[in-house]
């Protein structure tokens, strides 16, 4: 379902990879000031759907509408610069910079000039760069993580790792923040924590959240999209999707993922 008011609207999206449909006529909406989760078993089209909203991948039909507007031919690189972002499930943290400047290149949609440019001494500017670290400190104390603001990511556990990837995102600032599988990994004291911390975000910004931990989606989402074989299957809230005897038979035939209301 879809609102007029909704910042993002999915609508009528179809995506085939040769002979394989892996979104059919897919609609959704996510408000401002809320979290949407998107469920559904391996191969369902949840990562395929942030590719499309991202621009990696192309429909073959249906278009994506940003604060009213569609989306034409956007370029990933340009999203944040909408004030939507990603969080990858490879993380995507670059190796070879500490956590404070990971986090310095999110914070970099803000800056006058871009902070890679800033970082290799190109265009530099000194002011850029306090503001940048500023924000980026400010966004690692939010998420505890501000004493290894000097480490390198390598050297530090994957959830920490994980967090320093959701600093980065947040460090941008977005009105819309795309998480990907944001729970695989983590410890059950990191989930509490990550489950906390969605939950306070959604003053500022809309969240879609893809995951397969059940008690996170249920806990944090105000709705849950559920797709099964590309197409939407139910949608509704965690209460609705855990008693919905559709969504129990799609992940019937995936024991490898936890079912809702599992
Ligand atoms: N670039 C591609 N080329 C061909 N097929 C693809 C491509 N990307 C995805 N697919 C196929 O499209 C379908 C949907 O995949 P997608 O990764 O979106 O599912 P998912 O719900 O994210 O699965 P998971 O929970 O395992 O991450 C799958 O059958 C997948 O094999």
């Amino acid at each position: 379902m879809t609102l007029p008011e909704d910042l993002l609207v999915v609508d009528g999206l179809t995506v085939r990879f040769g002979g394989l449909t892996a979104l059919r006529d897919v609609r959704l909406g996510v408000g401002a000031g809320t979290v949407v989760g998107v469920i559904g078993p391996n191969g369902a089209g949840k990562t395929t759907l942030f590719n499309v909203v991202c621009g990696f991948v192309r429909p073959q039909a249906g278009r994506v509408l940003w604060r009213g507007e569609p989306l034409v031919r956007h370029r990933p690189e340009r999203l944040a610069g909408l004030g939507i972002v990603r969080t990858l499930q490879g993380l995507g943290l670059f190796a070879g910079l500490t956590v404070l400047e990971n986090v310095m290149t999110g914070a970099s949609r803000h800056a006058r000039t871009g902070l890679l440019p800033a970082l290799a001494g190109a265009g530099r500017s000194a002011r850029d760069e306090a503001d940048l670290a500023d924000r980026a400190r400010e966004t690692l104390r939010e998420l505890g993580i501000d004493d290894l603001a000097a480490r390198l990511p390598g050297v530090l556990p994957y959830g920490v790792r994980k967090r320093v990837a959701l600093a980065r995102a947040l460090a941008a600032d977005p009105e819309l923040l795309l998480l990907d599988e944001p729970a695989s990994g983590l410890s059950a004291a990191e989930l509490a924590e990550l489950g906390s911390l969605i939950r306070s975000l959604k003053q500022r910004m809309a969240v879609v959240l893809v995951e397969h931990h059940m008690d996170l989606v249920m806990d944090v989402c105000d709705r849950v999209v559920v797709l099964n074989f590309g197409e939407v299957i139910a949608a509704g809230t965690p209460g609705d999707i855990q008693a919905d005897p559709r969504v129990a038979e799609a992940y019937l035939g995936d024991p490898a993922v936890e079912a809702p209301g599992a």
